[in-house]
């Protein structure tokens, strides 16, 4: 018999979530029936969409939502060896049982040297969120500007790096110095700390004096509001999240974009990086293969232990992550 600790959601968030939100419970997993399998977690994912999906789709007692990096440790399934990895999506669960269907393998080619928390990152849905955002939905041509926020996260890392390979200027916003610092190490052209700039308009300004073809939005709110004005005209903008607005308990006023959307003949417009599910093996392998060639650099912030799971997804929220925030079981 295998005892699992499981992380449930004790109470809906009010505002910013607190640790007592969140209530640590064990929960005795049955025997194996014939197709199913056991898998331990090793690694497991915090990302900001857990904080408005909770709200929306999740009842007081559920178990929080998570994707993990985990190995088979059982099988009754003829499909599925002991000993192999796995992403699943089953939550913030130290061991659960599956049928199978609901697993996605490593890429068969993934090297032994490289850290399998990676497919929860980079090559995993932030890195194809930056993959198939730029590509699909700013259509981002070599030659053009591209701006991106929380530029120094698991998404906006990617952005950042992506559009550099296929030949554009980046320019990136961060909440610290060393974030900042970091920007520029992995080849942004221009980075700013959006905290500490006297003006946010003058900043942009100053890193683009011409203006941003492309904009990946990952933050929303007051920010959107005035980069929209220093978009150039036929711009797109890509609304991938709007992190400022997940923990406000009274809804923020505006952006009121229809004056720079209609005089400079912008796109908008928002997407779910699920609807490219039939092109995830394209995304993966091309992420792989440039994390092996050195062309795209990773960094996680990796917290130890199960049980501080609340403290790496509130800490994420708050911004202390460079790059992906991963927990290691
Ligand atoms: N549409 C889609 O399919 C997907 C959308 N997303 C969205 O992409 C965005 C980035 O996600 P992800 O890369 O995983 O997370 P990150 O790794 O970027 O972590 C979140 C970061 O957001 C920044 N942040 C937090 N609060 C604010 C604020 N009020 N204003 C500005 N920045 C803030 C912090 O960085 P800093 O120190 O710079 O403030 C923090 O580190 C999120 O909005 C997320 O919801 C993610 C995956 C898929
Ligand atoms: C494989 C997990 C898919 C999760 C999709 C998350 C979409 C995020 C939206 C905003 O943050």
């Amino acid at each position: 018999m295998v005892t699992a600790k499981v992380w449930v959601l004790k109470k809906h968030f009010e505002g910013f979530p607190k640790s007592s939100d969140f209530d640590l419970k064990h929960i005795e997993l049955p025997n194996l029936k014939d197709g199913e399998l056991l898998l331990e977690s090793v690694f497991l994912s915090v990302d900001p969409y857990m904080r408005p999906y909770s709200q929306r789709n999740m009842k007081e007692g559920d178990i929080m939502i998570g994707t993990q990096v985990a190995r088979i440790v059982e099988s009754k399934n003829p499909d599925f060896t002991v000993g192999v990895f796995v992403v699943a999506r089953s939550g913030w669960r130290t061991h659960f049982i599956s049928d199978g269907k609901d697993l996605r393998a490593l890429p068969p080619n993934w090297p032994e040297s490289l850290p399998r928390s990676l497919a929860l990152g980079t090559i995993g849905m932030p890195g194809l969120t930056a993959y198939f955002g730029l590509l699909e939905v700013c259509k981002m041509k070599s030659g053009e500007t591209v701006l991106v926020n929380a530029a120094a996260g698991a998404v906006g890392s990617v952005v950042g790096q992506l559009a550099k390979i296929w030949g554009c200027k980046v320019v990136g916003c961060a909440g610290s110095d060393d974030k900042v610092a970091y920007l520029k190490k992995i080849g942004f052209d221009e980075a700013f700390n959006y905290k500490t700039v006297a003006s946010l308009d003058e900043a942009l300004r100053k890193a683009s004096p011409d203006g941003y073809d492309c904009f990946f939005d990952n933050v929303g709110g007051e920010f959107t509001t005035v980069a929209i004005n220093q978009m150039k005209t036929y711009g797109r903008i890509a609304l991938c999240g709007a992190i400022s607005q997940y923990n406000d308990s009274v809804p923020q006023k505006g952006p009121y974009v229809q004056m720079p959307m209609i005089f400079k003949e912008l796109q908008m417009e928002g997407f779910i990086v699920s609807r490219w599910n039939n092109r995830w093996e394209e995304g993966l392998n091309t992420m792989l293969k440039w994390v092996m060639e050195g062309k795209v650099k990773c960094h996680e912030q990796v917290t130890e232990g199960f049980e501080n799971m609340p403290a790496a997804f509130i800490g994420m929220l708050k911004g202390e992550n460079l790059g992906k925030a991963v927990i290691k079981v």
